[in-house]
């Protein structure tokens, strides 16, 4: 019986975190024996959600650089060669067959000390615009998984591989009832539900928005669950009742994602593939506020489509009851975005991944 050992780096947010899990769990049903570490940061979400997901994971002092001159930026060299003397120490200790980077700041020093170590590297990367640190790390790796295709404006092109983004298929299998998950959620199965996902942080203007249209809400007869995020959560707590349901993060995204009947998220890449397995119709609102405006390009990629609604920030007030209304009285609508969301699912993407994994094994 094989014992591989695999390590595996990313994290910041729950877009670097949640594919590396996939990506675990897909190898763990291959190789039940292997052995697995996560490397993340300290302090931030992956050393919470990691072990929830059953992995072991060590956290570096290490955070990204920020745009403008503070002391966090000051302390930015001597938490580097902190973090890459700890990872030299985590791979010589754990000494992994391969070693997987799902990008974030965090997967920087791990992946760069196992390159130098001779690991065999691979990449995944998220969005349609890579990030900082997977395109420091690309050189040196033996494969880049990406989900968009023109990733060679940033990576070797003879590294990239098209797979689409790693899923936890337990998340998008959405195999409970209307009654179970409204039961969950303490919310009624008879009502429609509206379900409002701010992406793993949660978003600050969907939240404004959504608190503004409570009322509307209720007076077309839905309920909301509303994932607001744990730095909101203080603030819209008090909007609990028995037709909205708040919550700062949602830990059961199947039942969540079974009990809406429309959908208003961020466009993180993770969330938009998520959405397109479950094929429900959607109202993105991409968040303005990340690197090249991606969330938008992800989005604006399902809406010519017609396979979503695409709402800009700055548009809201004037739009956002008109389109909403639009939808919710034409059940053609739904129908045909929810159908045609799912046409652009990548159901395949881990397995694909987990087999340039294994090639690399092989060698
Ligand atoms: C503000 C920011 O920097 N956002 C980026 C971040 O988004 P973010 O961290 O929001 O990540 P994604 O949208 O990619 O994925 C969110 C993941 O969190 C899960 N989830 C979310 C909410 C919740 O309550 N429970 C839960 O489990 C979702 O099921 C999904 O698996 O990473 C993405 C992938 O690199 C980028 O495209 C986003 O632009």
């Amino acid at each position: 019986m094989d014992r591989y050992r695999f390590i595996l780096s990313g994290g910041g947010t729950g877009g670097h975190i949640y594919p590396a899990i996939a990506i675990a769990n897909e190898l763990k049903k291959r190789h039940p024996n292997a052995e697995f570490l996560f490397v993340g940061a300290k302090d931030k979400m992956e050393m919470e959600k990691v072990p929830q997901a059953g992995y072991e994971i060590k956290g570096l002092w290490i955070s990204g650089i920020q745009r403008k001159l503070t002391l966090k930026n000051l302390m930015f060299p001597f938490k580097l060669i902190s973090s890459l003397l700890a990872a030299r120490k985590i791979v010589k200790q754990f000494q992994p067959h391969v070693a997987i980077g799902t990008g974030g700041f965090a997967s920087g020093p791990l992946l760069r000390m196992a390159e130098s170590y001779g690991v065999p590297c691979v990449l995944q990367e998220q969005n349609s615009f890579a990030g900082i640190t997977n395109k420091l790390l690309a050189g040196k790796a033996k494969k880049i998984c990406v989900a968009y295709d023109g990733m060679e404006r940033f990576f070797p092109k003879d590294k990239i591989v098209k797979t689409g983004n790693p899923i936890r298929m337990d998340l998008v299998d959405l195999k409970s009832t209307k009654d179970g998950a409204s039961a969950f959620f303490g919310l009624d199965a008879t009502k429609k539900t509206v379900l409002v996902l701010g992406g793993s942080l949660g978003a600050r203007r969907i939240n404004q928005l959504i608190e503004k249209e409570l009322g509307f809400f209720e007076k077309r007869g839905l309920q909301v669950l509303w994932q607001c995020g744990k730095l909101y959560y203080e603030e819209y707590k008090k909007y609990d009742s028995d037709t909205v349901k708040v919550l700062a993060f949602v830990n059961r995204m199947d039942l969540a994602y079974t009990l809406g009947d429309i959908i208003i998220s961020r466009a993180g890449a993770g969330s938009v593939s998520e959405l397109c397995l479950v094929g429900k119709p959607v109202i993105f609102i991409p968040s303005p506020n990340v690197a090249e405006d991606h969330q938008t390009q992800n989005a604006k990629a399902l809406a010519v489509k017609d396979a979503a609604i695409m709402l800009k920030e700055d548009e809201l007030d004037g739009t956002f009851e008109n389109t909403f209304s639009g939808l919710l009285d034409s059940e053609e609508m739904q129908q045909k975005l929810g159908t045609n969301i799912k046409k652009l699912a990548m159901p395949k993407a881990t397995e694909h991944i987990v087999d340039e994994i294994e090639k690399l094994l092989k060698k």
